[in-house]
């Protein structure tokens, strides 16, 4: 058995240039996670850098899905949950924070993409509706056509025989494809105008070319958002993030730049997982 202290390289964050350290959105300490008697997450340090796609690697039931569900509190819905640590989010402890207001402005996409049963437009238009923001037709019309832009969905939908774009958008989400429902997510998710969004496994139900999509859409989204994506797929990983977090039994071994973590891994745990040996 490995040994936490063994596996923890305490150096990661201090490699970090000062130029960075200003842009930290969200800012993790300590922060550990039990459910139950069962222990998850140990110690947990991570800086969320603002506008910047961070991957979270690592081994099945590391506790990388854990990790995002700390971020936005959705560790709360689930019972006997003890989490420890603070979560500073733009200066304020999340805890703080109206959970509501919190995950407004901390997202989340899941691995399956889950429309509402409803329509395209209803999808988007349901968020602000719920959050109380008071919007007129023609204001309701422009945002549900500038979140489908924003997401890369709206030129899918054309049709030759419908000039009306707001009566394609009338037609039931579950028709679309699944990767077109995963884009529809995202477009849901940045109706109630995000600061980040929480990617867990977002491409693992797609097949790959709507993968691609979805990885060319993260690539444009973070010059509006700050994206941390859980991903098993390593080269998703390269290709989309600046930051790279490796978890393993529930500690981060190595966190940094996307470029350096792959070529020049600090941990020997880290080399070993990037080269499949083990995971
Ligand atoms: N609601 C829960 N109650 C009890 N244990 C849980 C719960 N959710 C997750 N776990 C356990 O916590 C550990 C971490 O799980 P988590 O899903 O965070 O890992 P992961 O790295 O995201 O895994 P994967 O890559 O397979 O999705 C696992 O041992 C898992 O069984």
């Amino acid at each position: 058995m490995i040994s936490n202290e063994t596996i923890k390289n305490t150096e990661n964050l201090e490699n970090l240039d000062n130029s960075e350290v200003k842009d930290v959105i969200i800012d993790v300490k300590k922060l550990n996670l039990k459910y139950g008697d069962k222990q998850v997450l140990f110690d947990v340090d991570m800086p969320i850098y603002k506008n910047k796609v961070i991957a979270l690697i690592g081994p099945s039931g590391c506790g990388k899905s854990s990790f995002i569900r700390c971020l936005n509190r959705m560790n709360d819905e689930i019972q006997n949950t003890e989490v420890k640590g603070t979560i500073i989010y733009e200066g304020v402890n999340i805890n703080d924070l109206d959970v509501e207001d919190l995950r407004k402005k901390i997202g989340m996409v899941f691995q399956r993409p889950n429309p509402f049963p409803m329509s395209i437009y209803e999808n988007i238009a349901y968020g602000p509706k719920i959050h109380g923001t008071k919007l007129s037709k023609k204001e309701k019309n422009d945002l549900v056509i500038d979140c489908l832009k924003k997401s890369a969905l709206y030129d899918d939908l054309d049709e030759p025989n419908e000039p009306n774009k707001i009566k394609i958008l009338q037609k039931s989400a579950l028709k679309l494809s699944g990767g077109q429902q995963q884009r529809l997510c995202i477009a849901r998710c940045i109706a109630v105008s995000p600061e980040i969004i929480l990617m867990d496994e977002p491409c693992s139900a797609l097949d790959p070319i709507s993968t691609l999509k979805i990885e060319d859409l993260i690539k444009e989204l973070k010059k509006d958002y700050t994206i941390v994506i859980v991903t098993h797929n390593m080269q998703q990983a390269k290709r989309i993030s600046d930051y790279t977090g490796f978890f393993m039994n529930g500690n981060v071994v190595e966190f940094g730049k996307t470029d350096e973590l792959f070529n020049n891994p600090k941990s020997k745990y880290t080399e070993n997982y990037i080269k499949g040996i083990f995971g």
